[in-house]
């Protein structure tokens, strides 16, 4: 879906990005990372066209990007940054509607298609259309860029830092809405992010650049896993452990887990699904009072106490 060919962008004698090659196929998200300034910006306006390459090529859809219209362009490439750029003047539903309108969509199809997106970013369409972008909070603005962005349906979504201005709660459920979201589906992502958490959260591939340069580019686990660069594992040390935790769940561990606990009944228990991460269900049961979590997976039922799934913390730990 994406291609970058050994491109290179220099600023006078300064270069901000090296020789940078990579493939983003349909379906996957990368994940931009690295230290300020190492060039990830520079590189996703490359992929747009805001950014001419001093030299490589970007192919967008098996196509050269040099040369081709820019309304074209954005007829397939949605683009989310952090200060959303909101017409102030105009309303919710007339911002989320710009790029269709410049399309030539009649007016009907732009109408339903707004309303369906306001609908499932959760800014029900009634109470948020016709309002202006002063009356909207922060994470209000943020879901009518997205949804901006997702308007015209295009098959990528390029995105700079989409939910760095928000506070982290706004931030999570915003993430949560968003990896939900029916209409990004299918959809090929690049994303810039400072957040580390958030790349190993939302990335189907984590791309880690340093001074321009791909450091490595791999699977969220198999950074963990390693080997990477020295850069990288330098990069990611200190949120190595709480990444690699968040990673397992429950799921994971069903050979581990009792199938029956003495005096404990499935309903005096908390359910949890299988895919729950470790983490959560350590802290979620610890908070509910319960003896213990139950889950049911292929059609059998087990279970976990607090101390079982320490135990299988300190396990995996040692292995
Ligand atoms: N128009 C420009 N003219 C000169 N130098 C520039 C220009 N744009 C970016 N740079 C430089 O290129 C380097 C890469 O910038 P870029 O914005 O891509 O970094 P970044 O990784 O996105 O940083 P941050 O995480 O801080 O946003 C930086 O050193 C920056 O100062």
């Amino acid at each position: 879906m994406i291609e970058a060919r050994q491109l290179h962008k220099t600023f006078g004698t300064f270069t901000a990005v090296e020789r940078l090659s990579f493939r983003v196929l349909a379906g996957e998200s990368l994940m931009l990372i690295g230290p300020s300034g190492c060039g990830k910006t520079t590189t996703l306006k490359m992929l747009n066209g805001l950014i001419a390459p001093t030299s490589g090529e970007v192919w967008i859809e098996g196509q050269p990007l040099h040369g081709q219209d820019m309304v074209q362009l954005r007829r397939r490439m949605g683009y989310v940054i952090q200060d959303i750029g909101l017409f102030p003047h105009y309303s919710v539903a007339e911002n989320v509607g710009v790029v269709p309108r410049l399309l030539g969509w009649p007016s009907g199809k732009i109408k339903k298609r707004c309303a369906m997106l306001l609908e499932q970013l959760g800014l029900p369409p009634g109470a948020f259309a016709q309002k202006k972008p002063h009356e909207l909070s922060g994470g209000q603005q943020q879901r009518v860029g997205i949804a901006r962005a997702l308007a015209a349906d295009p098959p990528i979504i390029l995105m700079d830092e989409p939910f760095g201005a928000l506070d982290p709660l706004t931030r999570q459920q915003i993430r949560r809405d968003f990896r939900q979201l029916e209409a990004l589906r299918q959809k090929t992502v690049v994303m810039v992010t400072h957040d580390i958490e958030e790349a190993f959260e939302m990335g189907t591939h984590i791309a880690v650049l340093n001074q321009g340069r791909m450091a490595d580019l791999s699977a969220p686990e198999q950074l963990l896993q390693g080997p990477v660069s020295d850069f990288t594992a330098a990069f990611l040390e200190e949120k190595a452990p709480q990444l690699e935790f968040q990673a397992l769940r429950l799921e994971q561990f069903l050979s581990e887990l009792p199938r029956s606990l003495p005096g404990v009944k499935p309903e005096d228990c908390l359910q949890a699904p299988a895919s729950t991460p470790l983490l959560r269900a350590l802290h979620r049961l610890a908070k509910s009072g319960r003896p213990a979590l139950c889950l049911t997976a292929h059609e059998k039922r087990y279970f976990a106490t607090a101390d079982g799934l320490l135990r299988l913390f300190q396990n995996h730990l040692r292995s």
